[in-house]
């Protein structure tokens, strides 16, 4: 079975309007390799613009609320984002985690309702250190996956990703060797095996994110589990496009 390779570029909370234009005009004029699925998620607030300008790919809002409308101050919909133009949402994020308090619960309610909406989900999962210290690192990996299964039906994993993210990685510089992340993406795709179907395993995308960058995403990329990137800090740079072109 063959995956398409993915790579997302999550801006996070940076950038100007200047600099968002700037980042859309420096992909939609570089040579990327046209069978890698390229998908940017800027702030929400410029998702629109972007939506409307970015032609080398598709945006994805970084996070949604599990409802369509209502008395949910500072949230957005998935409805919203779609209605201006964006395909996916990143959830389950570490930083929505462990920033924002976010619980599985929590995650699980937000991709169900996303995926009703129609949008494709890039679903994070990823141990803390201390948890990688205690052994616990596929324990806690299973546990957010499984929240998630439990919400939605099999169907539906057709239109998720999994982000493999451990946080010791995100934002630290100290990137999983691509063992570490081979280990990881095999035991998530044996685990949808075992709790949702054969055929979902297969056909389930696995990115790996953490302090990828130019340099290391290379060897990450030829692990048979690593069907992908989500990458933080490197997307908002040149070398964003050596990340899409890794694999020629
Ligand atoms: O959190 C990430 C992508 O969602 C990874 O961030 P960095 O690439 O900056 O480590």
């Amino acid at each position: 079975m063959t995956r398409q390779f993915i790579v997302g570029g999550n801006w996070k909370m940076n950038g100007s309007q200047a600099t968002v234009d700037s980042l859309v005009q420096g992909l939609n004029s570089a040579t990327l390799d046209k069978s890698v699925e390229v998908v940017v998620a800027p702030p929400a607030l410029y998702v629109a613009k972007v939506a409307q300008t970015f032609k080398a790919g598709q945006v994805a809002g970084q996070n949604t609320y599990c409802a369509s409308k209502g008395a949910f101050t500072g949230e957005i919909s998935p409805e919203m984002l779609k209605d201006v133009g964006a395909q996916w949402v990143i959830l389950g994020h570490s930083e929505r985690r462990h920033v924002f308090g976010e619980n599985d619960a929590l995650v699980a309610k937000k991709v169900k309702h996303a995926l009703a909406v129609g949008m494709q989900v890039m679903f994070c999962v990823g141990e803390t250190l201390d948890e990688r210290e205690a052994n616990r690192t596929t324990e806690v990996v299973f546990q957010q996956l499984q929240a998630v299964a439990d919400a939605i039906d099999e169907a539906e994993w057709a239109h998720v990703v999994i982000a493999y993210e451990p946080v010791w990685a995100i934002g630290t510089g100290k990137v999983a060797t691509p063992e570490q992340a081979q280990e990881v993406h095999a035991a998530i795709r044996g685990w949808l095996s075992d709790k949702v179907s054969a055929a979902v395993s297969q056909a389930t995308r696995i990115m790996y994110g953490g302090s990828v960058n130019a340099g290391n995403c290379k060897e990450l990329g030829k692990k048979p589990d690593v069907d992908g990137f989500l990458v933080g800090g490197a997307s908002l740079k040149p070398e964003f496009i050596d990340i899409i072109n890794c694999q020629q």
